[in-house]
């Protein structure tokens, strides 16, 4: 092996790294993205925020949870409590954001009481409601000869038996309810896969505000995987995740292209989750933040980036 190495010049290649230099390379994808898009980005109008986005469309980025990659970003601090929050609320099918803020997170405030299209919408039930959407579709997803399937149910049966019906697909879209909500869900679908014991995540975006919920979403896709992997009793591989339309907003860009694109990253921390969690319905019942913990966290300043209803 060190003869053929040698031989075909792949020492020279293949520099050698430390663990947490490797670490810091993984924040290097969401970085080039950020970069990218700055660079090489079109100017799109959005009608329903009435903002301009400078935007590519897809973007693939993968995280090892074998290895413990947790991407969470270092060049600002990232709320990462409020972005398992967010998960563990879909998992759960909470379909109000005052549940969301009861269990960490305020970042459904906005869109369930601020937007004036949902505000008239007839549907909507009141202070915080956001309506049809997500997890209120993905745990009770309407079936046209009439009743409800728990996707998510059947998923977590099938795993844990060790079955992969290469169809174990969580999707919060539907597309028959889209004027029921305040939102389309935007990380819209989850798929799982079994190879052996080895649990693997592809969950496609199909509109990613890389400043503010592309932070959220990585922590998001690697938390879904090592959790449902943990109350299968598999072993965590990796999740791959599909952006299409990546957008950075108008009021977001001098930000991230004079601020945040000038720091340099850290290396990664780790993310610890308690390991009593062991069944779909600990996370339904008992599990709250306290439950997560990230080490070795080192980041740069806050931005506080416009948020747009
Ligand atoms: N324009 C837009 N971007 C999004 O990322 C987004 C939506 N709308 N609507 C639905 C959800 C809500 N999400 C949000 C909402 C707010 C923050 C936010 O304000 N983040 C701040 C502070 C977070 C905190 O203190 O908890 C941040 O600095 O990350 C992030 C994601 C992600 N989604
Ligand atoms: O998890 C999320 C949820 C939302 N977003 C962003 C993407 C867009 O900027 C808006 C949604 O607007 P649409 O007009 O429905 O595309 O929210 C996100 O990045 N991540």
């Amino acid at each position: 092996m060190h003869f053929l190495e040698t031989l075909l010049g792949m020492q020279n290649r293949t520099p050698f790294i430390t663990t947490q230099e490797y670490k810091a390379a993984q924040m290097k994808q969401y970085l080039d993205l950020c970069e990218r898009i700055v660079d090489e980005g079109e100017w799109v109008n959005n009608e329903r925020t009435g903002k301009r986005c400078l935007t590519v469309i897809n973007a693939d980025l993968t995280y090892d949870v074998s290895k413990g990659e947790f991407p969470l970003v270092t060049t600002r601090k990232s709320f990462w409590k409020s972005a398992i929050a967010e998960i563990i609320g879909y998992l759960r099918g909470y379909d109000n954001a005052a549940d969301f803020r009861a269990l960490g997170t305020k970042t459904w405030d906005a869109n369930a009481n601020q937007n004036e299209v949902w505000l008239n919408n007839p549907y909507r039930k009141g202070e915080d409601d956001m309506g049809l959407c997500y997890g209120a579709i993905g745990r009770n997803f309407p079936k046209p000869d009439g009743g409800h399937i728990d996707l998510l149910k059947q998923i977590i049966d099938d795993l844990t038996r060790g079955v992969d019906n290469r169809g174990e697909i969580l999707t919060f879209y539907h597309p028959g309810a889209f004027h029921m909500a305040c939102l389309r869900p935007c990380m819209y679908s989850h798929h799982f896969s079994l190879l052996g014991d080895t649990l693997y995540l592809n969950s496609t975006q199909r509109s990613c505000d890389v400043p503010l919920g592309l932070n959220f979403n990585m922590v998001q896709v690697y938390v879904l995987l090592a959790i449902v992997a943990q109350i299968t009793g598999k072993k965590p591989g990796k999740a791959f995740h599909k952006i299409v339309n990546a957008h950075i907003y108008e009021d977001q860009l001098e930000l991230m292209r004079d601020v945040q694109l000038k720091r340099e990253p850290y290396p990664l921390p780790t993310l610890k989750i308690n390991p009593e969690i062991k069944t779909l319905k600990d996370i339904e019942t008992w599990v709250t933040m306290a439950d997560f913990e990230v080490e070795g966290y080192q980041f740069h300043e806050p931005i506080a980036y416009p948020f747009s209803v």
